[in-house]
C-alpha cells in the first residue's frame, strides 16, 4: 500500500467509524440476539489483522472450536463475515433458506469499477441475469448436453496420454492443456494449440479478476462511497487501475465471441455451447440483450472450469502414487469391465464405481474448493439463537465438513471403500453434496466436470502406472495452496506405460 492509500484510509476511517456506530445502533435496536461467537480484533479493522493468509479454513475451524460452536462470526472492517462449519448449519442455512442465502458478497473494485458485475460468478441473486445465465448453464452443461460433447471429450483425452506418453514428467501442462482444450471447444468450437493465443487471453483475464477480486485488497470494497473518488485526483491510482482493468476484462471477453461470429459467418464452425445459443433454431440469430447474456455465460465457462478439474485431476495423480493399491484396485475393475485393449470411453464410465468412488474420494480428501465461494444473506436473520445480519458473507467451510470425523471416519486416511457399504454399514456421505456449492449458486457443471474428469483418470490409470520414485525414502507430506482453487502442491511422481503390466 502506498502514502495516499494510507491517507485515504485515514479519511475514510472517520467515515467508516461513524457508519459501523450507526449500524450497530441500529442492529442493537432491532433484536437482542448477539451474533455468533468469534473473535473481535480492533475497532476499525475488526479482524483484518488476524486473517490468515494460508489455509484459512483450518483457522476457522480451530476459531469454531476454540469458541465451542460451529457457527462463527467477526468483522472484517465494515463487513461481518459468518462461517458455517458443520453440515447442519450449511443444509439449514445455505439449502433450506437458499432464497435468501443465494446472493454474492459485492466486490465493488471487481463488479463495478472494472464493470464485471454481470459476470456470472458475482451477478446478484436479484439479477433477472441470474436466473437465465443459470437456465442457460443447466442446458448447455447438463446430462443431454454433455452426451452431445462425448465425441469431443474422447479426442481431447487422447491428446492427454499421447502427451503423457511424450513427456510424462510434464503431467501438469499436459492436464492443464486438456482442462483448457476441453473447454474452449466446448465454449466455443476453438482448437487450442501449443503456445495458444486464447488460452493466454482466458489466463490473463483470470489473473486480473484475482487481483481485482483479492479479499482485504481494495479499501474501496470495504468503503463503497470512495468508488465516487474521480481518478484524476492525485493518489487515486487504484482507480485508474480498476478503469485500466476494466477496458483490457472487455477487450479480453469479446476476443473469443467474435471469433465464433466470424467462423459462423464464414459458414465452417465447429457447433458449440456459444454457436448453438445464438442461433437456437438454427436459423435466425438472438437479439442483443440475449447475445450479451450468451457472452457472459460462455466467458465463465473457463473461469468454472480452467483451474478445477486441473485441481482435481492432479492430486487424483499424486494420489494414486501415494496409494499403490487403490490405484491396482481401479486400475483391475478397467481392465475387467472396459477390456485390455480397450480406451476407456464416456458410455462405459458409469459402469466403474470402483472407479467413482475414488473421484468421490479425491474431491473429499483434497477439496478443490476448501471455503466454495462466498455468499451474500439479503435480510436480516435469526438462526439457532442467533442474529445474521443483512448483507453479512456467509462462508461454507467446507474443509472442515469434509474432514469432520461424525460424517467421515478417519477423514485423513484416503480410502475410497467408504462408499461402499461394508457388512451392513451405510456408506458414507456422497462428498459431491458439497464439493460443488449449494443453494441457487451450487456448480452448474458438475454433471459436465464429473463427466470430463472420470474420463480423464480412466484413460490415464489405464494406459500408465502412477508411482514414486524408486529412490524414495520417506513418502511426501501433502500440502496445498491456499487460492480460492486449493492445489496439492506437488511432489516427484513417475509416470510409466502400463503396457506389459496389465493384470
Ligand atoms: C472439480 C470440478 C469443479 C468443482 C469442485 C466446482 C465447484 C464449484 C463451486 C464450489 C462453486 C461455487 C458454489 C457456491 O457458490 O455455492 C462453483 C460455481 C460455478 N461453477 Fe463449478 N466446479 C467445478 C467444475 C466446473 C466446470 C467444469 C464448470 C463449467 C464447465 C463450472 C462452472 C461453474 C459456474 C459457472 C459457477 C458459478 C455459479 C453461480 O455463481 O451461480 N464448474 N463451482
Amino acid at each position: 500500500m502506498d502514502t495516499s492509500y494510507l491517507f485515504y484510509s485515514g479519511v475514510f476511517a472517520i467515515i467508516f467509524i461513524f457508519s459501523v456506530g450507526v449500524l450497530s445502533l441500529a442492529q442493537t435496536s432491532q433484536t437482542r440476539l448477539p451474533l455468533p461467537p468469534g473473535p473481535k480484533g480492533s475497532i476499525i479493522s475488526g479482524v483484518a489483522g488476524l486473517m490468515p493468509k494460508l489455509e484459512p479454513w483450518k483457522t476457522y475451524a480451530s476459531w469454531s472450536r476454540h469458541f465451542g460452536d460451529p457457527i462463527i462470526s467477526f468483522r472484517v472492517y465494515n463487513r461481518i463475515i459468518v462461517v458455517l462449519n458443520d453440515v447442519t448449519s450449511v443444509r439449514n442455512l445455505l439449502e433450506k433458506r437458499a432464497h435468501i442465502y443465494s446472493d454474492r458478497p459485492v466486490s465493488w473494485m471487481y463488479n463495478t469499477i472494472c464493470d464485471r458485475g454481470k459476470a456470472i460468478f458475482n451477478v446478484s441473486s436479484l439479477d433477472e441475469r441470474h436466473k437465465q445465465y443459470r437456465k442457460l448453464l443447466k442446458t448447455g452443461l447438463g446430462v443431454r448436453a454433455t452426451r452431445d460433447f462425448w465425441p469431443l471429450l474422447q479426442t481431447e483425452v487422447e491428446t492427454l496420454v499421447e502427451g503423457l506418453t511424450r513427456s510424462p514428467e510434464k503431467h501438469e501442462s499436459h492436464i492443464r492443456r486438456n482442462a483448457a482444450g476441453v473447454i474452449m471447444k466446448v465454449a466455443f468450437g476453438y482448437t487450442v494449440t501449443e503456445d495458444d493465443h486464447f488460452i493466454k487471453v482466458a489466463e490473463e483475464a483470470a489473473k486480473v479478476s484475482g487481483w481485482a477480486t483479492a479479499p482485504g485488497r481494495w479499501l474501496v470494497d470495504y468503503i463503497p462511497t470512495m468508488r465516487f473518488i474521480p481518478s484524476w485526483v492525485p493518489g487515486a491510482d487504484w482507480k485508474r487501475q480498476g478503469e485500466a482493468w476494466r477496458a483490457r476484462l472487455r477487450h479480453l471477453s469479446h476476443v473469443p465471441h467474435q471469433w465464433v461470429k466470424d467462423q459462423m459467418a464464414s459458414g465452417t464452425y465447429i457447433d458449440s455451447f456459444t454457436s448453438r445459443l445464438l442461433r437456437p433454431d438454427g436459423h435466425q440469430f438472438v437479439n442483443a440483450e440475449q447475445e450479451d447474456i450468451i457472452k457472459w455465460c460462455a466467458g465463465g465457462l473457463y473461469a468454472g472450469a480452467g483451474d478445477t478439474t486441473v485441481s482435481a485431476l492432479i492430486s487424483f495423480i499424486h494420489l494414486m502414487a501415494l496409494h499403490p493399491e487403490v490405484q491396482r484396485k481401479a486400475q483391475i475393475e478397467i481392465d475387467d469391465i472396459i477390456g485390455v485393449d480397450q480406451l476407456p470411453d464416456p458410455p462405459k464410465l458409469g459402469k466403474l464405481p470402483y472407479l467413482a468412488a475414488v473421484l468421490k474420494e479425491v474431491l473429499r480428501f483434497a477439496p478443490v474448493g476448501n471455503i466454495a465461494l462466498p455468499h451474500r444473506v439479503i435480510v436480516d436473520d435469526e438462526y439457532a439463537g442467533y442474529r445474521i445480519p443483512k448483507d453479512a458473507t456467509i462462508i461454507a467451510n467446507v474443509w472442515a465438513i469434509m474432514h469432520d470425523v461424525s460424517i467421515y471416519s478417519e477423514p485423513f486416511i484416503f480410502n475410497p471403500d467408504r462408499f461402499f457399504a461394508p457388512s451392513g454399514n451405510d456408506p458414507q456421505t456422497d462428498p459431491r453434496q458439497f464439493a460443488f456449492g449449494f443453494g441457487h449458486r451450487s456448480c452448474p457443471g458438475i454433471h459436465f466436470a464429473e463427466t470430463t474428469m472420470l474420463l480423464a483418470m480412466a484413460n490415464v490409470i489405464s494406459q500408465f502406472d502412477i508411482s514414486l520414485p524408486s529412490n524414495t525414502k520417506v513418502p511426501p507430506t501433502i500440502e496445498y495452496t491456499s487460492g480460492i482453487t486449493s492445489h496439492i502442491k506437488p511432489f516427484d511422481i513417475q509416470i510409466t506405460p502400463r503396457t506389459n503390466n496389465k493384470a
